[in-house]
């Protein structure tokens, strides 16, 4: 399935991805490739996201692809080297934060005489959302009460759910295998990892934050991944521009790392920020832009030709050279 190669010089490992990795991963460049080619094309968010939903054959080609990259390619790659995993990234923070102190030196930094609302943890479980989950790859820690939806689930234990879409309310309502409303003020933690950058506008992406602000509960944690494998300050300009607009509804980012192929960020929530207005949400929408957003079209076509290589690494948390931050 890889083939090895080390490199005589650097002595680095790196991966030639077999034939079936990379038709796996062209599948999923190609739908993202799909949306933005069609936003530039009609600039209509809506009709281009509905008739994206309608096309159920791509939507469960790209699930099962995204699934077996992720469990035949990828997965024996996290454990030999949990480090540049982004789930096990996800997990320890979280760990941390509601079980090891870490929100309590949170609420002494915030310095403030606040008399913050002590979170109370259902059965000692740390309650997440995993907004994109595709093959749930959270389900498998004991300390999280996953729930984990989906555009387009890749496994029965994910259910449906187009988060741009679902309603929100005072009880989370499941109808069969699809999830038609979350509550307010309900999570502990909700994930977006690998989500954003599926959107081919950033008006989706503020869409998505806003409704993880309100399915919060005060003090909770937004975690956001977003695949990179540059330097972290080559791309320090976006997440700055992130940071600015989450602040600005109350979600302060707490945490930043850079792993080798990913920004990992969590933002907590501080207060129930008041509404803002139509002009202010299209200035904060635009902060969540990704660097593809400005792409012509012909770059990304021309990104294929050198995309055969991976490192392991790469291969561990996947997405370099997938069109997310690199074409
Ligand atoms: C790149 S995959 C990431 C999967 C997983 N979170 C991970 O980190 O490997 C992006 C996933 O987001 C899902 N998705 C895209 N738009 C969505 C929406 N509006 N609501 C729910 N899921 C969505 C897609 O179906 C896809 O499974």
């Amino acid at each position: 399935m890889l083939a090895q190669n080390k490199n005589k010089i650097t002595g680095e490992t790196s991966v030639i991805m077999s034939y079936d990795g990379k038709l796996l991963a062209d599948i999923i460049k190609n739908v993202h490739r799909h949306l933005r080619k069609e936003l530039r094309k009609t600039g209509d968010t809506n009709s281009v996201w509905t008739n994206h939903c309608r096309n159920v054959a791509l939507l469960e080609t790209y699930a099962s692809s995204m699934h077996q990259l992720a469990s035949k390619h990828w997965e024996q790659l996290r454990v030999n080297n949990p480090a540049t995993s982004r789930i096990n990234w996800t997990w320890s923070f979280l760990l941390y934060y509601f079980f090891n102190g870490g929100l309590e030196i949170q609420r002494q930094k915030s310095g403030s005489n606040t008399d913050w609302p002590k979170l109370m943890l259902k059965e000692s479980k740390i309650s997440v959302l995993d907004v994109g989950s595709c093959y749930n790859p959270f389900g498998e820690f004991e300390e999280l009460d996953v729930l984990s939806i989906d555009l387009c689930p890749a496994l029965e234990s994910v259910y449906q759910c187009d988060f741009l879409q679902v309603a929100i309310g005072k009880k989370i309502a499941i109808d069969g295998s699809r999830v038609t409303c979350l509550a307010t003020n309900h999570f502990h933690c909700i994930v977006f990892s690998f989500l954003l950058e599926y959107f081919p506008a950033s008006s989706q992406r503020w869409t998505c934050c806003e409704k993880a602000q309100k399915l919060l509960a005060e003090e909770g944690l937004l975690i956001i991944i977003t695949p990179d494998s540059k330097a972290a300050h080559s791309n320090s300009k976006v997440m700055k521009s992130w940071r600015e607009a989450l602040a600005a509804i109350g979600l302060k980012r707490i945490k930043y790392e850079k792993l080798q192929h990913a920004h990992c960020m969590a933002f907590r929530k501080i207060s129930v920020h008041s509404e803002i207005t139509c002009e202010e949400r299209e200035i904060l929408a635009s902060k969540m832009y990704i660097p593809q957003d400005f792409h012509c079209p012909s770059d990304s076509e021309t990104e294929d030709k050198d995309d055969i290589k991976f490192s392991e690494a790469e291969l561990a948390e996947g997405f370099t050279h997938l069109p997310m931050l690199t074409d």
